[in-house]
């Protein structure tokens, strides 16, 4: 695990006392985003659309500590991933009504996700898919605090995001087959990239083994993690390369230190705001070709393209 260290210092103008601004690494944090008024609206609406079918389900998933999630506007069925079929979920005025506010508003977002995470729970270090969703990535985070951990991706990133992961084919894919990119390894969600778990996790240790030493060298070389607590009401823009290039993490955890203090983690609540990449706009041309899910694909596909060739000569 690498270490953690300090945040860098944010840049605030004086005359916008609220934005706190990275702007090597395009991080904006925008606190006091939405009243204590709209925070109370938001979580009672996140409530009172549990119903008792899935009730139950999400009471016994947070019975797990787990996160819930519940999407609004477009979304992707990622199990066909490049065939995907779009979902609309109509957006509640309690979401459209942040819109004008956003820091950007020469594209606004289309898909939209509330998650519930339980006291205790997290998420794992992740890239948000590059080519399926515009620069742009918002998180609203409301109900209490919790520090988000960012780190620069490194070697390990890329190589995880290379493993072979368990095939979701149609056709049943019998043998492993690499994970497609954009497509992620959580039940609920879709939009990410996380580190090895359930069927990852064991090839993933088996090719830890094999690469040994290796393994070694390039934790060693990871650069260091930095956490930044996101309070309640806050505002999180992700652009550039802490869109890019970093993995963003809530590691899951009781208590949090805060300012010193030991604090118990409670409720939490977040918006995550993205604008869906279309025909033409879908892809990625940045400068972080180890986690950029296009480059992997067009890797992906050459290896393919060389493996045919091999066969037919
Ligand atoms: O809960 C958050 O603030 C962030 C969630 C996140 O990173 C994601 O859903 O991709
Ligand atoms: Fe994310």
């Amino acid at each position: 695990m690498a270490v953690l260290g300090p945040p860098p210092a944010p840049t605030v103008d004086p005359s916008q006392p609220n934005t706190l601004r990275w702007d090597d690494i395009g991080l904006v944090l925008t606190l006091d985003f939405i009243t204590e008024e709209e925070e109370a609206a938001m979580i009672q609406a996140f409530h009172a659309q549990d119903v008792p079918g899935r009730d139950s389900k999400s009471e016994a998933k947070a019975a797990k500590r787990r996160r819930v999630s519940r999407h609004f506007g477009y979304h992707f069925d990622y199990t066909t991933f490049g065939a995907s079929e779009t979902h609309f979920t109509p957006v509640p005025s309690y979401i459209t009504s942040l819109l004008p506010r956003l820091p950007i508003q020469s594209y606004l977002p289309d898909q939209f996700t509330v998650q519930y995470y339980p006291p205790g729970s997290g998420i794992p270090p992740h890239v948000d898919t590059h080519s399926m969703f515009g620069e742009a990535l918002y998180s609203l985070s409301f109900g209490s605090a919790v520090p988000m951990q960012f780190r620069m991706s490194g070697p390990n990133d890329a190589r995880k995001m290379r493993l072979p992961k368990r095939s979701l084919q149609p056709d049943g894919g019998a043998a492993p087959s690499r994970n497609q990119p954009g497509e992620g390894e959580r039940d609920d969600d879709h939009h990410h990239r996380h580190e090895g778990k359930k069927g990852g996790e064991q090839q993933q240790k088996q090719q830890k083994d094999k690469e040994g030493e290796q393994e070694e060298e390039e934790e060693e070389q990871e650069p260091p993690a930095w956490e930044l607590l996101l309070p309640a009401r806050s505002l999180l823009l992700m652009t550039g390369p802490s869109r890019y290039g970093y993995t963003h993490a809530i590691r899951a955890r009781k208590t949090d230190i805060i300012d010193g203090r030991t604090v118990p983690r409670r409720d939490r609540y977040s918006l995550t705001m993205r604008t869906v990449r279309r025909g033409s706009e879908v892809g990625c041309d940045c400068a972080y070709p180890g986690v950029c899910d296009a480059r992997i694909r067009e890797e992906m596909t050459r290896q393919d393209e060389a493996r045919e060739r091999r066969k037919y000569q």
